[in-house]
């Protein structure tokens, strides 16, 4: 427990079940406690029911203040969604019939392209962030469009709901397809400077800007380095894709004959960092891995898009192994669903997949799974000392969530204790069940316009 001192009083008292991740357990489930949020959005304290009376007298609270979690109900740290485009939501759940390269040319780069129009970018960027704060996402990773002012926008939206969020405003100078979708290298670099400024400048307290050149065939090596230095220099977020489906794989190869594999590319260009996240990975080689291992880069695993657009299927084991961080994306809109929830599913079944090939495969687990969606996701994006679990002086992020809401998605049957809740959650529930989102203290759903 946090010894109180006279500034820190306390906003919200949980009682309940509390249902979170920790290094050492995928699952820690923590029945008959009560956790304590400041008035700053940190976790005061989480202790046993049994000591709320000397609890109460210590933090200065109320014990009538105190939010009763019910039987069916647990509160879980809020969900990290690793990689997303904001700018393709859109489409969403639309276009999923061609591979990756093709399907850029044809129904992302035109769309993207759009955004130079602001009444198209807040209909969409208002939408996304809605809807996946509303599915518990309370941290999101997005990729925007190169266009700086619906990209600080975008921003802009974050922030009024209340999701914390790394923006990207997309970098590319090279595209012989969509040619009128693209900056110049001069443009690259003094748009991007202005977005990092121009963010940073607002000092939203949960929305920071995030380096992104979109992947190594959008990109002259010049912009490659440009953008490395501009990272390094403010030390900031970098993110990008990275060997997600084989023809890409093998242009990188003839593209950049200088560099050893499409890892290497982005190392040559001091593009990989602790504070580095690539999305999908597919076909990366352990020595590739190892690379991601030495620098503290990490992955961000995609399973729905790369299924849907048949990239390739991410062995989340060995990367494990490798030690290296890995989170969750939805990579809306390559990927279906902007929910985690279908993530955690997705990755489930890939994973599945990769046994029924191998039988030696060792399976995910369903709670290595809701690590990687809530504290992976965090070490993904090198928040895990703000975010990720429940633990004291860590920024309150958190889902409640309640299995049985009228006309739901879920029953139970006597007997399920709490894992099995879980469990049930995990696999069948969905945005009717998080009664509530809370991000570092303030409640941001539902939302309060509704
Ligand atoms: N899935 C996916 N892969 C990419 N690689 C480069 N751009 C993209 C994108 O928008 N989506
Ligand atoms: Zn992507």
């Amino acid at each position: 427990m946090r010894q109180n001192d006279t500034t820190a009083r306390i906003a919200h008292v949980f009682s309940g079940t509390f249902v979170h991740s920790t290094p050492r357990a995928a699952v820690e489930i923590l029945e008959n406690c009560v956790l304590g949020v400041d008035d700053e959005g940190k976790i005061a304290f989480i202790e046993k029911e049994k000591d709320l009376v000397s609890l109460s007298k210590i933090w200065l609270f109320e014990t009538s203040d105190i939010k009763q979690l019910g039987q069916n109900e647990f509160l879980m740290p809020g969900m990290v969604d690793t990689h997303i485009h904001a700018s393709q939501y859109s489409y969403t759940g639309t276009a999923l019939d061609l591979p990756l390269l093709e399907w850029l040319n044809t129904y992302t780069f035109p769309v993207e392209a759009k955004y130079k129009d602001l009444e198209f970018a807040n209909n969409v960027y208002t939408k996304v962030v809605r809807r996946t704060l509303k599915n518990g996402t309370t941290t999101a990773c997005y990729f925007a469009t190169i266009h700086t002012d619906a990209s600080l926008l975008l921003g802009e939206l974050a922030d009024k709901f209340g999701q914390r969020a790394l923006v990207g405003k997309v970098c590319m100078d090279c595209n012989s397809a969509v040619p009128q979708y693209k900056e110049s290298p001069s443009e690259c670099k003094v748009e991007t400077d202005r977005f990092i400024k121009e963010l940073l400048k607002k000092q939203y307290p949960h929305v920071k800007p995030v380096v992104t050149p979109r992947f190594a065939l959008s990109c002259s090596a010049s912009l490659l380095s440009e953008l490395g230095e501009i990272a390094n220099n403010n030390k900031l977020h970098i993110q990008s894709h990275i060997s997600e489906n084989k023809e890409e794989v093998e242009l990188v190869k003839t593209l950049f004959p200088g560099c050893k594999s499409y890892t290497d590319v982005y190392l040559k260009h001091n593009l990989l960092t602790d504070k580095t996240v690539m999305a999908h990975g597919c076909h990366l080689t352990d020595e590739e891995l190892e690379i991601f291992h030495e620098t503290g880069s990490a992955i961000s695993h995609c399973p729905n898009s790369n299924i849907s657009i048949c990239s390739g299927m991410l062995n989340v084991r060995n990367v494990l192994k490798h030690k290296v961080k890995l989170g969750l994306g939805t990579d809306v809109a390559g990927g279906y669903s902007p929910s985690v929830l279908d993530a955690m599913r997705r990755t489930l079944d890939t994973s599945k997949t990769l046994t029924i090939q191998d039988p030696q495969h060792q399976t995910l687990t369903f709670e290595e799974v809701f690590r990687l969606a809530t504290l992976g996701g965090s070490e993904a994006l090198s928040l895990d000392e703000q975010i990720g679990n429940f633990v004291v002086g860590k920024d309150f992020d958190a889902l409640r969530v309640n299995v049985c809401v009228p006309d739901g998605p879920i029953d139970l049957f006597p007997g399920e204790g709490p894992k099995v809740i879980l469990e049930k959650f995990l696999n069948l529930g969905d945005d009717r069940n998080i009664t509530e989102v809370y991000v570092a203290g303030r409640q941001v759903v539902p939302f309060l316009d509704t």
